[in-house]
């Protein structure tokens, strides 16, 4: 049987060489085809036609809960699994070679990146296939490539402008893998006819092709390592465990080799975090704050609670009363059930050519760090290299040597933090000023990730699919309840007319600020129509990448206008 997809007999350019089932639209590329293998395609393949009942059950029930929260009732702990958080059970302990994590830094899976970062000096390089991509064929695939090459010891690139090489230490951060969420599908891979799930795609691949390599060079006989995103309720972890366990099985490598932490980043989650540890007990190392998110999914869990408003996204910061609760809930959990508690990203970057400026955005990160490890944290997250030196001292000040405050910062008091707690609406005050920073910052991201950037530098801050979530869901949240800007003391309300004016003399602004090139060319037009859509549709969408996903699908050309690459 000719299993080449999509070719006819008669076209006889390059092709994947694919299991039955299987159809691959992307681009062929002979990078690309080393990872796009057929028996690695068949285990992705294998893990869908698996776990694809399941997937669409936990995401009906995303929609159930949803429409519960929309009628008026909030979230809170299960009754029916009272049982998981008041016994006392343990994870299984934290793997020798993920002990110590006090720094970790972030960043997408972009070839002379991933050099820089396993050469940054932090404990752990979470790899982001998730919020810090944009997910196309391109950086996906190659992606796989940078991670494998870098496992493999054979990575090095070459930035001809500045003629510099780049090669990794010998010392180098151990490797987390963030795949996608759960809701993101791969268009560029059609398993039994649908698109595959972005995240089985992500794991599978990486999994498969690295699993050796790891533990022997990374996990000292453990691994792989992961970081899990989005995940609003534990019946989504149970399918990750079964994954890990499948991935096992098939690898014949011992139950609990592979391990991932979860990152706490929606508001429905915070209420099921021993549920989701006890489901994950065996494969898990941690939770993780994941602020941006959180604070993305407090505006879209309460969407049709017009009682529960948030200020101004700069005002939403960790020391508001809701978002203190979830991290020392978060430590009091990770600790009791014997696993690390992960910090957050602050989201200022160094700022070049203004050293003043500079240094008070590293005091911020200072002061952010140092809040989250006397609080108990175990580690935290560091967006750019230029801030691991800081996030390092402020940890190993508070810790010396320990690897982890596990077993020294219990923080019993954190046992009383109720969901009141954990819903109390922030204070602060909305302003015109946040709805234009918004609307400029939420343009900007798109466009870039449109381009292929899923992370930017944006007014000296770190901007990535999060927190573009945030800003375009507080939009959609002000105009729907035509919200009254209390903060300039204008008492304008927000509108429909408002809305347009600041999008139009925003993209004015905007274009002035990046050049009138840049912005013809650079997909800024597109951005703001589909963001402008997103913050006036009747209905919230769920996500902004899964509109936006679609314009950056590009499958090849079929049959006769098929180029060769070759
Ligand atoms: C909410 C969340 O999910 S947080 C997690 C997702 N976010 C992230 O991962 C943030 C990743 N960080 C980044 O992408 C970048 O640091 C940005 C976009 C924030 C800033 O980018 P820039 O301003 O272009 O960085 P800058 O020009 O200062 O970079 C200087 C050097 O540091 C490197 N660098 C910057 N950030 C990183 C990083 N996170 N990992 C590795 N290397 C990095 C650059 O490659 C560059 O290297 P070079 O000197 O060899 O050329
Ligand atoms: O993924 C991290 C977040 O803050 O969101
Ligand atoms: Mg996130």
């Amino acid at each position: 049987m000719d299993h080449r997809t999509h070719l006819p007999s008669t076209v006889t350019e390059s092709y994947y060489d694919v299991p039955d089932g299987v159809d691959i639209l992307g681009r062929y590329d002979e990078e690309f085809a080393k990872i796009l293998k057929k028996d690695a395609l068949k285990f992705v393949a294998d893990l869908q036609r698996e776990f694809r009942s399941d997937i669409k059950y936990a995401l009906e029930k995303r929609k159930e809960a949803k429409k519960r929260y929309n009628e008026g009732a909030l979230p809170g702990f299960d009754p029916a699994t009272s049982h998981i958080r008041e016994e006392e059970w343990v994870c299984a302990p934290v793997p020798p070679a993920a002990a110590d994590r006090k720094v970790e830094i972030t960043g997408p899976v972009d070839r002379k990146m991933v050099i820089n970062a396993l050469n940054s000096g932090a404990k752990v390089f979470m790899a982001d296939f998730e919020d810090a991509l944009s997910p196309s064929w391109e950086n996906l695939m190659s992606g796989q490539v940078n991670l494998k090459d870098a496992l493999d010891g054979t990575i090095s690139f070459h930035d001809k402008v500045r003629n510099r090489v780049y090669k990794l230490n010998e010392q180098t951060a151990k490797l987390f893998v963030r795949p996608r969420g759960w809701h993101l599908p791969e268009a560029h891979i059609l398993i039994d006819g649908e698109p595959a799930t972005g995240c089985l795609v992500d794991f599978g691949l990486y999994f498969y092709h690295n699993y050796s390599a790891f533990r022997r060079t990374q996990g000292a006989g453990f691994g792989p390592f992961f970081y899990l995103p989005k995940m609003e309720h534990s019946r989504e972890a149970k399918i990750w465990n079964s994954v890990f366990e499948k991935a096992e099985n098939v690898a014949g490598i011992e139950r609990g080799s592979i391990r991932a932490t979860v990152l706490i980043e929606t508001l429905p989650a915070v209420f099921q975090m021993n549920e989701i540890l006890y489901e994950l007990k065996d494969h898990s190392v941690g939770l993780n704050c994941g602020r941006w998110d959180y604070i993305f999914s407090y505006v879209k869990t309460f969407q049709a609670h017009p009682d529960r408003l948030l200020p101004d996204r700069v005002q939403v910061g960790m020391t508001q009363h809701f978002m203190k609760s979830y991290s020392d809930l978060l430590i009091r959990t990770c600790h009791r059930r014997g696993v690390h508690a992960m910090g957050g990203m602050a989201a200022q970057i160094p700022i070049k050519d203004d050293p003043v400026a500079n240094e008070a955005a590293l005091e911020l990160v200072r002061k952010d760090k140092l809040r989250e490890v006397k609080a108990g944290h175990d580690g935290t997250w560091a967006a750019h290299p230029g801030l691991i030196p800081a996030c390092m001292e402020v940890f190993n000040n508070i810790m010396s040597n320990a690897p982890h405050q596990i077993e020294t910062v219990k923080r019993e008091d954190a046992a009383n933090i109720t969901a009141e707690d954990l819903l109390q609406i922030p204070v602060g005050v909305r302003t015109e000023e946040g709805l234009r920073l918004n609307t400029r910052v939420g343009i900007q991201y798109l466009a870039a990730w449109l381009s292929g950037s899923g992370c930017v530098p944006l007014y000296n801050l770190m901007e990535d699919a999060a927190t573009a979530e945030i800003s375009r869901v507080q939009n959609w949240q002000w105009l729907k309840y035509e919200v009254e800007l209390n903060g300039d003391g204008a008492g304008e309300k927000v509108n429909k007319e408002l809305f347009d004016r600041v999008v139009e003399e925003e993209m004015v602004r905007i274009e002035k600020e990046v050049g009138t090139e840049k912005f013809e060319k650079g997909n800024y037009k597109e951005a703001c129509k589909i963001f402008a859509r997103q913050c006036t549709s009747p209905e919230l969408d769920d996500f902004l990448t899964l509109e936006a996903y679609d314009y950056i699908v590009l499958h090849r050309p079929k049959e006769g206008t098929f180029k060769t690459l070759n």
